[in-house]
């Protein structure tokens, strides 16, 4: 059992409390170098601003970066966390949130940044940026973060061509596929959806003269680095699922994908989808994004449709077919993109059935959710002090909408569901093993099937 175990046998939540964790770190380092970047990028964007809006562009560059500056000094200096003030649909729900950490923590301090959760205050600085920026006419529509997202797609297309490559020549023989080759292809594209979420890139073929064109060779030396593989039982639930239609179930085969980054991951996850569709092993896809820039580099509506219309647009035969499959498959509602204000609130996703209970019933009605990423883990567990051989259905604390898997490498520190001495024994060969993005689980949640 964790230290500091506190009542119901739930852990406390991470927080930078502790001096030296990663959570003190990141509030301490990171994140005031994100909004530092946030500034300069905003900065740097003076001109199009003026072109665009003259004076009035130029006057609403310089309030928000006072405005994100402010911000800056007030988590270096361990402020309390203020209310919003931009008065949007979700402004009330966020300001309630801040009063029930505020009872959580009683009358003898305030909520701050380095006293409150970790996950409720790097949620809070992704919101207050976006306040800064809608505060702003008329540079509110402008994303902070939108050109690190573009660098990654473009800086990762040898891999993305190679993928679709791969993909393309999947379906050529998809006909012919035996059930054994059928699952293999699956394994290797959940894998490469898996790995896309490791941020640095690493896997992909992007570094210039490269030999491995392609994402799918670099899975076998990675394959050690997956703590836990559940990928048989998310196999077994497409397929138990394909096999009760018609019978019991009223809706058709959906998949959820619940999405983590845009540029490559968000590519991965496409070809994954892609796969599922024309496989036959699900017939609806539904995305999930953010409904605005949220932690760098999350999957917003508009990176989502521009990253469809740049594989179309490729020079790449491969690359544009899957893009044009790819569209038609929204225009034919086979696959559909839907945000909702949960996914950039900071709640536990315990907390979804109670505080967004139309998400949680849409989710209801996948036969399987895929949850992207490392903040999905961290909301699932409720990012909180659980030993590592703690079981995932206990961290969940009863978050099972439908059969549910997370794919995620490791970039905060929780990781439950390990084997007995797993932990301590990645501790000891690589200390850093649950921040470097060097491993991953394929983590599972759902009926046990055979
Ligand atoms: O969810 P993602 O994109 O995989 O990772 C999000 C992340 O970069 O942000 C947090 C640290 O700032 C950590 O949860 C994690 O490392
Ligand atoms: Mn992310």
């Amino acid at each position: 059992m964790a230290a500091g175990q506190i009542g119901h046998g739930v852990p406390p939540s991470l927080s930078a409390k502790v001096t030296g964790s990663f959570a003190y770190l990141t509030i301490r380092d990171r994140m005031p170098t994100i909004l530092t970047k946030a500034i300069d990028t905003i900065h740097r964007n003076k001109n199009k601003f003026f072109e665009e809006y003259g004076e009035e562009g130029i006057n609403a560059e310089k309030q928000a970066i006072s405005l994100l500056s402010k911000l800056r000094n007030e988590v270096q200096t361990d402020k309390p966390l203020l209310e919003l003030m931009d008065g949007l649909s979700d402004t009330e729900s966020w300001n309630q949130y801040m009063q029930r950490q505020q009872s959580q923590l009683g009358d003898q301090e305030l909520v701050s940044w380095f006293k409150s959760p970790w996950l409720y205050v790097e949620c809070y600085m992704y919101r207050r940026i976006q306040e800064a920026i809608w505060l702003n006419p008329p540079i509110n529509n402008f994303d902070v973060f939108n050109e690190g997202k573009t660098q990654s797609f473009f800086e990762s297309q040898q891999a993305v061509m190679a993928l679709c490559t791969y993909l393309g020549d999947i379906q050529k023989s998809m006909e012919k596929l035996s059930e054994n080759q059928m699952s293999e292809y699956f394994n290797k594209l959940l894998q490469v959806s898996l790995w896309g979420n490791k941020c640095d890139l690493s896997i992909s073929a992007g570094q210039e003269n490269s030999q491995k064109a392609s994402p799918i060779d670099s899975l076998n030396s990675l394959q050690s680095f997956i703590l836990v593989n559940d990928s048989n039982m998310v196999w077994l639930t497409l397929n138990s699922s394909r096999r009760l239609q018609g019978s019991r179930k009223k809706t058709a085969d959906r998949v959820d994908i619940v999405l983590d980054n845009a540029g490559f991951e968000l590519v991965t996850d496409l070809v994954l989808a892609d796969f599922l569709v024309s496989s036959g092993l699900a017939r609806h896809i539904h995305f999930h994004g953010k409904c605005f820039p949220w932690f760098v580099s999350d999957v917003t509506a508009n990176d989502f449709q521009w990253t469809i219309r740049q594989t179309m647009a490729a020079n790449h035969k491969w690359m544009s077919k899957s893009g044009y499959q790819w569209q038609s498959y929204l225009s034919e509602g086979i696959w559909s993109y839907h945000d909702h204000p949960f996914w950039t609130q900071p709640h536990e996703f315990c907390d979804m059935a109670a505080d967004a209970p139309d998400l949680y019933a849409t989710l209801q009605e996948a036969d399987l959710v895929l949850f992207k990423g490392d903040l999905n883990y961290r909301k699932l567990t409720g990012d909180r002090d659980w030993g590592h051989t703690v079981d995932f259905c206990t961290a969940l604390r009863g978050f099972e909408p439908a059969p549910l898997c997370s794919l995620r490498t490791l970039k905060a520190n929780v990781q439950v569901g390990l084997q007995p001495g797993q932990g301590e024994k990645l501790s000891t060969q690589d200390p850093s093993w649950m921040t470097n993005g060097k491993y991953a689980v394929i983590q599972f949640h759902g009926p046990k099937l055979e």
